[in-house]
């Protein structure tokens, strides 16, 4: 799914009111529609809703949204600043609202004294795409204080305060959303930690937007979605053999972290590749032959590796428990500077190649590295925000032509054409050790069963993520271990078939 700026997302806006044809007050009608179905369908347990509706089309959803709820049988009160001129339709859909006996409408001001019963449902319909600045006067105080409140909060496309693009300053008011009811898009703001926050879950609502000017219209910038994954996931062809999808090799491993290695030889395994091998130290080799037996024991040291050659057709992920001895470090040095094969490099391999700016010219391109954003801070430097990281990442990924997995809650895969992709499976059962080495485990058997650097590196962000969604189904996100995502790699799988399978 593309991602639009709040600019791009009003053009759309109108172009499908110009070439639908569809009024504006109708489209706002639709709008609301798939909020309140979306809220009847979800909303159990609360009867009550207080809308707080600003000046402009926002507001107007609110309005709209309050008079559809009514007409469901939901309580409501409404919430608005009748000083300020309202936009077009936010004034039709004030005018209906007004005809509506059994609800009542009362000024911003009037909130201190309103009783919020703890079964009350507060929808924050004050600003959306349109908002251009931080928010500040009466409405900042009225975000303050809705944001004690302890209800569940619905915001409407975004939450008020935030902007779609980009992040605010640090001190800006924003509504903190339990969740948020967004039309058609994704916005950037959501897939970002330090704007993400304040939208709690995103429920992206359709409401047929112009589907001429979405494919016509330009963004480098991405959400992984089902259309995604289906174009990128090959079914595996019955007349095959084990050289049909590849040899992959994991290099890494030293004294104490031979665990890594394990996990991520075991994610190569589970993930289809042809022929694995675990390129690691002498000590490892009985845990790695008993762990993953499967997998082909190559010697590369001692108690750490010193040499890195593996068979010429083999895919390499290299760095999980890889350790930074200097003799390691000299000789992935090396292995860069005579290697001319995209890699796949994380952790500790990434961790030797920061300890020198001029070592990123080694990696080879077209290889695909997975910094967290420690270790890209390592590699390019610090940045104020995670938007500007990003933008840094884009700029490198340009420089070197270079794959960069910037793994965060959102990982967002950066391609050598500066484009974006945003991943939202996954969740915070991985952030804990040994999530990454199972990454790297993923697309590099990916890689071995000949996607494409681009389509492997998609397509294992976002099965990783779902293999943890069924993870923590099983065990909790607290419970839940890598080994135990490894283990959903099958059902994963079968989702992925049934995606793609052509039904009689
Ligand atoms: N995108 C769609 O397809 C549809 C969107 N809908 C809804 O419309 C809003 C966007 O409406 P818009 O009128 O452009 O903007 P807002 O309602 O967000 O209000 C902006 C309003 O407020 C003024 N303003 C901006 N910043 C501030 C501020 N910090 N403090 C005070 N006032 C501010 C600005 O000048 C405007 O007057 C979108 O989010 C959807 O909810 C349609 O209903 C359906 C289709
Ligand atoms: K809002």
């Amino acid at each position: 799914m593309k991602i639009f700026t709040a600019e791009q997302i009003s053009n759309c806006d109108q172009y499908t009111i110009k070439n639908e044809p569809v009024s504006s007050v109708h489209l706002m009608e639709r709008a609301a529609e798939a909020c309140v179905e979306w809220i009847s369908e979800n909303c159990n347990h609360h009867r009550n809703f207080v809308v707080f509706c600003g000046n402009g089309n926002n507001g107007g959803d609110g309005f709209a949204i309050a008079r559809m709820l009514y007409q469901k049988g939901f309580d409501i009160d409404v919430f608005t600043n009748t000083k300020i001129k309202f936009s077009t339709d936010a004034q039709e859909n004030f005018r209906h609202i007004k005809e509506i006996s059994g609800i009542t409408i009362r000024e911003f001001k009037e909130v201190l004294n309103y009783r919020f019963d703890s079964r009350t449902v507060i929808v924050d319909a004050l600003f959306g795409t349109g908002l251009s600045r931080s928010l500040n006067g009466d409405v900042k105080d009225l975000v303050e204080f809705l944001n004690q409140k302890k209800n569940i909060k619905i915001s409407i496309d975004l939450p008020s305060g935030l902007l779609a693009d980009t992040v605010s300053d640090s001190d800006s008011v924003v509504f903190m959303a339990d969740y948020t009811l967004s039309f058609q898009f994704w916005k950037k703001s959501f897939l970002h930690a330090e704007t993400g926050k304040f939208a709690g879950k995103v429920e992206i609502l359709d409401i047929n937007l112009s589907e001429d000017f979405i494919e016509e219209t330009e963004t480098g910038d991405f959400v992984i979605d089902d259309e995604v994954i289906k174009s990128i996931f090959k079914i595996r062809n019955e007349f095959s053999h084990k050289g049909t999808y590849g040899k992959a090799a994991i290099i890494g491993g030293s004294y104490g972290k031979m665990g890594a290695v394990v996990l991520s030889t075991r994610a190569v395994l589970k993930a289809g590749a042809g022929l694995t091998f675990t390129v690691a130290p002498k000590c490892g080799y009985e845990i790695l032959q008993t762990s993953d037996p499967e997998a082909m024991f190559i010697e590369g040291g001692k108690d750490y590796i010193e040499n890195f050659d593996v068979e010429e057709t083999a895919v390499c992920g290299i760095g999980p428990g890889l350790g930074t001895h200097e003799k390691t470090a000299k000789s992935l040095l090396n292995f860069l500077k005579s290697c001319s094969k995209p890699l796949i490099l994380d952790a500790d391999a990434l961790n030797i190649i920061a300890q020198d700016p001029a070592n990123l010219n080694l990696i080879p391109v077209k290889s695909i590295i997975t910094p967290h954003p420690k270790e890209f801070e390592r590699l390019f430097g610090k940045t104020e925000n995670s938007f500007e990281r990003t933008e840094l990442a884009k700029n490198k990924s340009r420089e070197l032509h270079i794959y960069i997995v910037l793994k965060d809650h959102h990982t967002q895969i950066i391609t050598p054409e500066g484009k974006v992709f945003y991943n939202i499976t996954g969740n915070s059962g991985l952030a804990k050790g040994g999530s990454g080495d199972i990454l790297t485990g993923i697309i590099t058997s990916f890689l071995a069963q000949k996607y494409s650097e681009h389509e492997a590196a998609i397509l294992a962000v976002w099965f990783h993520g779902k293999a943890a969604e069924f993870a923590s189904e099983k065990h909790s996100k607290e419970s839940m271990l890598p080994s135990d995502v490894i283990k959903e790699f099958g059902n994963v799988f079968s989702e992925l078939n049934d995606k793609v399978q052509k039904l009689l």
